[in-house]
């Protein structure tokens, strides 16, 4: 079976309010980020891709399958949404059971597949705690096994590290990271470091529309020559604030050191210096000129 995803000019929308559009992309085993402010629309995407929402036209082919195959693509897609809370009162083991059962997974697979998954996501010493007694990282990582239980081709997750803890994040991301060898894995988000630590390829959606999709160096790159690192006078901030785009500032007390995405000719304080990954996606989203 072909393990791609293929997006082809996908229109998608709630009532009459249009959120996703004409949005291509092709997306092959391994990690790919798709990030984009709040409101772009990338959990609407998740959800046309998953088959939870209609879509008005375009099309989907999911490792082969097309959109109107909706119960076989999501028999092969395994999705934490965002908003992961589930049977609060069951504990962590009968809920796995339950969930099992549900997708129909056979009693003597689902035992043995419980096992190997919840060890992959360190949760084994758990399985008799409550849902409500997880922590958030916990919970999260509850929403993989899932996701993953049925051993889906692709793996949908939207924006699972918001509110974690810095540990708890890199862990989250090692695992997706794993879990990408032998898998299509989709994760979505607004924060640019879980992007920049795990996938190669990456999407940006910005209100409803594909600006950007290739490797994540690429995006980085898109943002070179134009970093700066000024160092501003305390007395001429407020100014130097309305004039440039700052991407991070540290307070020095006299001074205010700023990094900066600039076009126009620098000013001989202007330290030119190599962007991140984060210079880059806000290279994209700010339509930068000269000064502001
Ligand atoms: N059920 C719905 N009915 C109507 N409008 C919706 C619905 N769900 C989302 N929207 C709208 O669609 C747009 C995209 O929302 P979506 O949740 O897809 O964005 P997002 O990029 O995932 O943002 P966030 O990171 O905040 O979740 C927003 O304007 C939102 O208000």
């Amino acid at each position: 079976m072909d393990e791609r995803i293929e997006i082809k000019n996908l229109n998608v929308g709630y009532g009459r309010k249009q959120v996703l559009f004409n949005v291509s992309l092709s997306i092959k085993k391994g990690m790919f980020g798709l990030l984009g402010r709040n409101g772009a629309g990338k959990s609407t995407l998740m959800k046309a891709l998953v088959g939870l929402i209609p879509i008005q036209s375009g099309k989907l082919n999911v490792c082969g399958l097309s959109n109107n195959d909706k119960k076989q693509i999501r028999s092969i897609i395994g999705y934490l949404p965002q908003e992961f809370n589930i049977y609060l009162n069951m504990k962590v083991d009968e809920a796995l059971e339950y969930l099992g059962t549900l997708s129909e997974i056979d009693a003597k697979t689902l035992k043995s597949r419980t096992e190997e998954v919840l060890e992959l996501v360190n949760l084994e010493k758990d399985r008799k705690l409550k849902i409500k007694a997880l922590s958030g990282g916990m919970k999260r990582r509850l929403g993989i096994v899932q996701a993953i239980l049925h051993n889906p081709k692709v793996l949908i997750v939207d924006e699972p590290t918001a509110g974690l803890d810095p540990e708890e994040r890199i862990r989250f991301r090692n695992l997706l990271a794993n879990l990408a060898e032998d898998k299509i894995v989709i994760l979505s988000t607004h924060i640019v470091g879980d992007i920049e630590s795990t996938c190669n390829n990456l999407a940006v959606l910005n209100g409803g529309r594909i600006i950007f999709n290739g490797p994540t160096d690429e995006i980085t790159e898109s943002a070179k020559g134009y970093t700066y690192k000024v160092k501003v006078p305390k007395t001429r901030i407020h100014d130097f604030k309305n004039r440039y785009v700052i991407t991070s500032q540290q307070d020095f007390g006299e001074y205010v050191e700023t990094r900066i995405l600039y076009k126009g000719k620098p000013e001989n304080e202007f330290k030119r210096v190599d962007p991140t990954i984060e210079d880059g996606y806000l290279n994209l989203l700010y339509d930068i000129g000269g000064t502001k």
